[in-house]
């Protein structure tokens, strides 16, 4: 019998701790300094190393606070330092700081070197080491069955949930496969609780499928008894086609033959499993090889092609009826659309063009679509500008039937019909649009609509020619609907969307699968489970998308600022943080430096008050949501082409969907409390940066925060998803030589009371309507702030769609962008059309520039 060996209370726990205490030494945050040279160097990164006796104090103070820890508090007398529990549990010094989670009575393997991955038996955590041989075959099949849940350099995080099995089964695994495969990845023996939560989870998923051929519904499943049972159930038993009393036997398809366009070769499950066929499994102990790991895949993999599939018939108006019964008893439905054999709907002409290559990534998350040559439904989650659009359009060009897509602004619909005509050798006649300005069908008997979920499930009255356009789309199948930015979308709308427009199979895509709200989970049941979610490191490193280095500026407030913050209500509050004349200087710096390094810059704030004064004051320009068309494409085509124009600043409406290649720098001086979609959104805005594979290249993304106000709350709240992704953001305490930097603005205090003075008197009397509020299908009426002057009544209903042309030319999303009231914009464009930009809206702006001409008049006159 192997000797037991003992965990170091599992190393990766022990890694994971070791970077948590190193974050929360004691004492003031790492500080930060700029230098000339580079704004953030990579020596910036280290924590100080400490003196050999300092540590040794260190360690011997922790031990002792740890050995009293556990005699006090944690385990009691009777449990002694170094002594085994009942459970065979030993514990020591470092006990407390894992308490239940040491699993370090958990006996390792053998060759417990050579296996990448750890488990938490208690909740199905499962830690990957990612600098182990052989992380990338464990991460591929992680992937496959796990939810990601953080993904820095050396250790990943995932875990094992009902969704992610449901997932897993739905590309073709079976609850065995996961089983012996996770076992050979392990470093311990697979605890039983684990075991127990895979079968129970998967035992019925994926066991019976929704198949539409021929035009007719079909309830398929590989276990003949399992449709007995089904068929002995009153509700579904009633609700099969008559005369169709046998179970009818087929053979179910495989891969053979389906290859998905752009690719060599269609490297689905199977095929990837088949490389590593030819190898033998490795016996007892030995450490596991790529093709002992898969082995039992293989097998399995065999036996599929061969297996028979059982099916009986439902009609169409039954098919809701049977899959919530059968959810209801424990068998959910998969659906998988039979692409290949539908000779009931039209064949659509499309194929990629010759010269696209889609990149692997692209292919890995198509293969798990059609994994098994039928088209599966589900999600698809992809880093901002990691190319979306191609992989949907991948998928059109693989099942080539009719397809509706799904955007949320009427901007998105026209960039998604370009994409397609860029990509695909479409018929420019075979696709069309169906948006509030155009509303034309295909000329032939199949093509693709592409249209907003908005103009879909719009309750309002219908003009004649959207009636018609809606009876046209109602009236059909679809063989694709593709659901574009499927997390802003709420699940009312889906249902919506689903219920009115028939279609064998739904892919929806995004980069965010994040709410606030814990709403996501329904898009599972709505659209299908998570089929494939990049690694944005992995991603960036191969140059698919920008690296970016993330830094978090602190910017201190000046007393007098921070005294009225104390006393300001929440609205004022965040006005005041992010017009801090500090956190103005620190912009101003950063935009000089990367200014005079050839950068281009976004600066972000969803304050449209600050938004304003920064740019005005900085003679830079910006677009909000009250910039008339005409000026946004001015403004955008200037930032991209005239070397003069290097700094556009933005309100939220340009979170997504904008395309600035151009820009490699991003500032975000205000933003939405602790979104970290919003953050991710805004992240992605200079991951497509044009110059990131020039040997060197950095983006650069910094949040300014006001120290010791709510803004570090939420900034660190914000940042969890992009931590989680692997990217790691820097404090900067000081910005190097700010103090000696020339003609920064506010330098003198009583600039500063200045500035407090007129932002005080600005936002109270109501200056500015600062409402780009940003999810649309989240807002209720009347949820919006208290209106201002300009604002009028907070009565009304607090929230409108902007008019699609408004939004439309600089990509700004009317879905994810809302204005509230029409009188606040109207103000604001007279305002802009004066002339007068922000001066000229205050009184007190107007008082001041007439004691300035005064006092000049009279200089004059001295
Ligand atoms: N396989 C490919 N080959 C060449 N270019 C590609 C490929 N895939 C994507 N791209 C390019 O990458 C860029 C980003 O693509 P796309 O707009 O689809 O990204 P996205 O993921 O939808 O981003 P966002 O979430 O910001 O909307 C586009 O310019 C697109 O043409």
């Amino acid at each position: 019998m192997p000797a037991k060996r003992k965990a170091p209370a599992t190393q990766a726990a022990a890694i994971k701790a070791g970077r948590t205490s190193a974050m929360s030494t004691p004492g003031p945050a790492t500080p930060r300094s700029i230098d000339d040279s580079s704004v953030m160097s990579d020596a910036d990164e280290d924590f100080d190393e400490d003196v050999p006796e300092e540590q040794k104090r260190r360690e011997e103070m922790l031990t002792k606070e740890a050995d009293d820890f556990v005699n006090k508090f944690t385990f009691g007398a009777k449990r002694l330092h170094g002594q085994p529990d009942d459970k065979g549990r030993r514990y020591d010094a470092a006990t407390p700081f894992f308490r239940k989670r040491d699993f370090s009575h958990l006996p390792l393997k053998p060759d417990h070197q050579n296996r990448p991955l750890w488990i938490d038996p208690d909740n199905c955590t499962i830690v990957l080491e990612r600098f182990n041989p052989l992380a990338e075959q464990a991460t591929d099949f992680l992937i496959t069955i796990a939810e990601p849940k953080s993904r820095p350099t050396f250790l990943h995080e995932y875990t094992l949930t009902p969704h992610s099995l449901y997932a897993a089964v739905s590309v073709g695994l079976r609850p065995k496969d996961i089983i012996n495969t996770l076992d050979r990845f392990l470093k311990t023996a697979l605890p039983d609780s684990v075991r127990r939560e895979i079968e129970h989870h998967t035992r019925s998923y994926g066991k019976v499928k929704l198949v539409l051929k021929h035009n007719r519904y079909f309830v398929e499943s590989v276990d003949a008894e399992v449709l007995q049972m089904l068929l002995k159930d009153k509700e579904i038993g009633a609700l099969r086609v008559q005369g169709s009393n046998e179970i009818t036997t087929s053979y179910a398809p495989t891969m053979g033959g389906l290859v998905i366009p752009g690719t060599q070769n269609a490297a689905g499950v199977h095929q990837a499993n088949l490389k590593q066929a030819e190898k033998k499994p490795g016996e007892g102990g030995d450490a596991p090889n790529e093709a002992d790991l898969f082995a039992t895949l293989n097998e399995e993999d065999d036996d599929d092609e061969k297996e028979a599939v059982h099916s009986f018939e439902i009609a169409d108006i039954n098919v809701e009826k049977v899959q919530k019964r059968c959810l209801d008893i424990g068998f959910p439905i998969l659906e998988e659309y039979d692409f290949r054999n539908d000779d009931v709907n039209p064949n659509l002409e499309i194929d990629l063009r010759p010269n696209t290559q889609i990149r692997p990534y692209q292919e890995k998350s198509l293969s798990k679509m059609f994994g098994n040559g039928r088209a599966k439904s589900g999600i698809i989650v992809l880093p901002c500008g990691a190319g979306k659009t191609l992989v949907g359009i991948t998928a059109a060009c693989t099942i080539k039937k009719g397809v509706i897509v799904l955007c949320t602004s009427s901007m998105s619909v026209v960039q998604w019909r370009q994409e397609f005509l860029k990509w695909s050798n479409i018929n420019p006649d075979d696709i069309a649009i169906f948006t509030a300005e155009s509303k034309n069908k295909f000329l032939g008997s199949t093509g693709i609509i592409v249209t907003t979920y908005s103009m879909v499930t719009n309750s309002r009255e219908r003009s004649h020619d959207s009636k018609k356009m809606m009876d046209f789309l109602r009236g059909r199948e679809w063989g694709l609907m593709l659901l574009d930015e499927v997390h802003v979308v709420p699940a009312e709308m889906f249902r919506r969307v689903i219920s009115s427009i028939k279609s064998h199979s739904k892919l929806g895509l995004t980069a965010t699968l994040l709410r606030e709200d814990d709403r996501i989970s329904h898009l599972n049941f709505l659209i299908g489970p998570k089929l494939y979610e990049a690694n944005w490191m992995e991603l960036s490193q191969q140059g698919h998308i920008a690296k970016v280095q993330c830094a978090e500026v602190w910017c201190p407030m000046p007393t007098e600022f921070y005294d009225e913050y104390l006393r300001a209500s929440a609205r004022m509050k965040r006005t005041l943080y992010a017009m801090n004349p500090r956190k103005f200087q620190a912009c101003q710096y950063l935009i000089n430096y990367h200014e005079a390094r050839g950068d281009k810059i976004i600066v972000f704030s969803d304050e449209l008050y600050s938004l304003k004064q920064y740019a005005l004051k900085l003679k830079k320009v910006f677009i909000y949501g009250g910039t008339s068309q005409a000026e946004r494409m001015q403004v955008l085509e200037n930032f991209q082409h005239n070397p003069e124009v290097n700094t556009l600043f933005l309100s939220k409406i340009g979170d997504t969907s904008l395309d600035l290649p151009e820009a490699t720098c991003l500032i975000q001086i205000s933003s939405h409390f602790g979104s970290r979609r919003q953050e991710a959104q805004r992240l992605g805005r200079i991951l497509r940066a044009k110059r990131r594979n020039d040997e060197g290249f950095n983006a650069f993304f910094y949040s300014l925060v006001s120290k010791d106000t709510q803004e570090m709350y939420y900034s660190s709240k914000r940042q969890a998803f992009l931590v989680d992704q692997g990217y790691a953001f820097k404090v900067i305490t000081q910005l190097a030589n700010i103090e000696n930097t020339p003609d920064l603005a506010f330098a003198t205090p009583q600039e500063c009371r200045e500035l407090l003075q007129r932002t005080l008197v600005d936002n109270e009397k109501g200056a500015e309507d600062d409402v780009e509020t940003d999810d649309l299908f989240g807002s209720k009426p009347g949820r919006g702030r208290k209106n201002n002057k300009l604002g009028g009544g907070g009565g009304g209903p607090a929230v409108r769609r902007t008019a699609g042309m408004l939004s439309e030319l600089s990509g700004a999303q009317d879905m994810a962008y809302i204005e509230r009231n029409k009188a606040a914009n109207k103000a604001l464009k007279q305002n802009k059309k004066r002339g007068a930009g922000g001066e000229g809206q205050s009184a007190f702006f107007k008082k001041i520039q007439r004691e300035k001409e005064k006092s000049k008049a009279q200089a004059r006159a001295g």
